[in-house]
């Protein structure tokens, strides 16, 4: 069986380490890497994980799935270089960064994937898109797509896109949340109460949801569908168009996306 160890078990790391322990993968094939001792014993508490240190985690492992903030990677660079066998495969969850930074820090040769996931994962229902690296071959595309397919969907994009993707699928879940939040918070204003207006809306939105990817139509379409004349709905579309939502969302988009290049280019000096 394939090891996979992840270096910084924080929000999206875990939600790897628990979807593939609920995709059927053992505990025993997968490790972690933490900072504080406290949040590793409850990872170890919670999933039957062991903790390890790095130089431990990319000896034992095939694959070392890199988890930490981008802000953080210099330091774990500088501890994983001098430990990273060859042959041994790097994936990077990391927001910006290029396979180009991990390639010329680590053993000449070494096999990058970079992986925009997202925290979906949890549940076996994320997006992630993957990249390869100069010298990722087909067989590292594969176990990647492998992996992740099994918390999710998988794509496989030209590395170019991938700032783009993180802004849409990476980040897009928090944009999914905020508009659920400010749909409950009008339940609220109109008297319903928090439980039940949470329950209206976020059936609502997995409803919409699985309409959309199960019913094949258009989301022109199905909010058409939804849009009766002289009624309700339109007297709401106009509001969301007075207010320059479609463009509040596409600079937000833009805006992520600006800052995934961002991210990246702090450690351009070091390419
Ligand atoms: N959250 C998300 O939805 C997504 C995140 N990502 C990417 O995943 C990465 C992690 O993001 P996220 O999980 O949100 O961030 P978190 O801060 O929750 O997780 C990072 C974890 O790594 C730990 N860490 C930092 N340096 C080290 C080290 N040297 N050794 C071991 N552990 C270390 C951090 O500890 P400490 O708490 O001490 O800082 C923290 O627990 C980022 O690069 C982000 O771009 C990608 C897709 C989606
Ligand atoms: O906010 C972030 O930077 C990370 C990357 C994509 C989602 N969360």
């Amino acid at each position: 069986m394939t090891t996979i160890a992840v270096l910084g078990a924080g929000k999206i790391g875990e939600a790897l380490l628990s979807g593939l322990i609920k995709a059927g993968r053992a505990p025993s094939d997968l490790l972690f890497t933490e900072r504080f001792p406290t949040r590793a014993e409850e990872l170890t508490k919670t999933y039957g994980i062991s903790h390890v240190d790095v130089p431990t985690a990319v000896e034992r492992a095939d694959v070392i799935v890199v988890a930490v903030k981008p802000q953080d990677i210099e330091p774990l660079l500088d501890e994983m270089a001098p430990k990273v066998p060859g042959g041994k495969l790097v994936v990077s969850l990391c927001a910006g960064l290029p396979t180009k930074l991990f390639e010329r820090r680590l053993p000449e040769g070494t096999a990058v994937v970079r992986v925009m996931p997202n925290t979906p994962m949890l549940v076996g229902e994320a997006m992630a898109a993957i990249s390869g690296g100069a010298h990722a071959a087909d067989r590292d595309l594969d176990l990647v797509e492998e992996l992740l397919g099994s918390v999710g969907k998988v794509a496989r994009v030209p590395e170019g896109q991938q700032d783009a993707v993180t802004a849409l699928s990476g980040s897009g879940p928090a944009y999914f949340f905020y508009l659920v939040e400010a749909m409950i918070d009008a339940g609220i204003l109109l008297g319903i109460p928090r439980a039940t207006a949470a329950d209206l809306i976020v059936q609502s939105a997995v409803g919409a949801a699985a309409m959309l990817r199960e019913g094949g139509g258009h989301p022109v379409m199905l909010r058409e569908a939804v849009t009766s004349p002289a009624g309700t709905t339109i007297a709401g579309i106009r509001e969301l168009e007075k207010h320059g939502v479609r463009a509040a969302l596409i600079d937000a988009i833009e805006a992520a996306r600006d800052r995934s290049v961002e991210l990246g280019r702090a450690h351009e000096e070091d390419d």
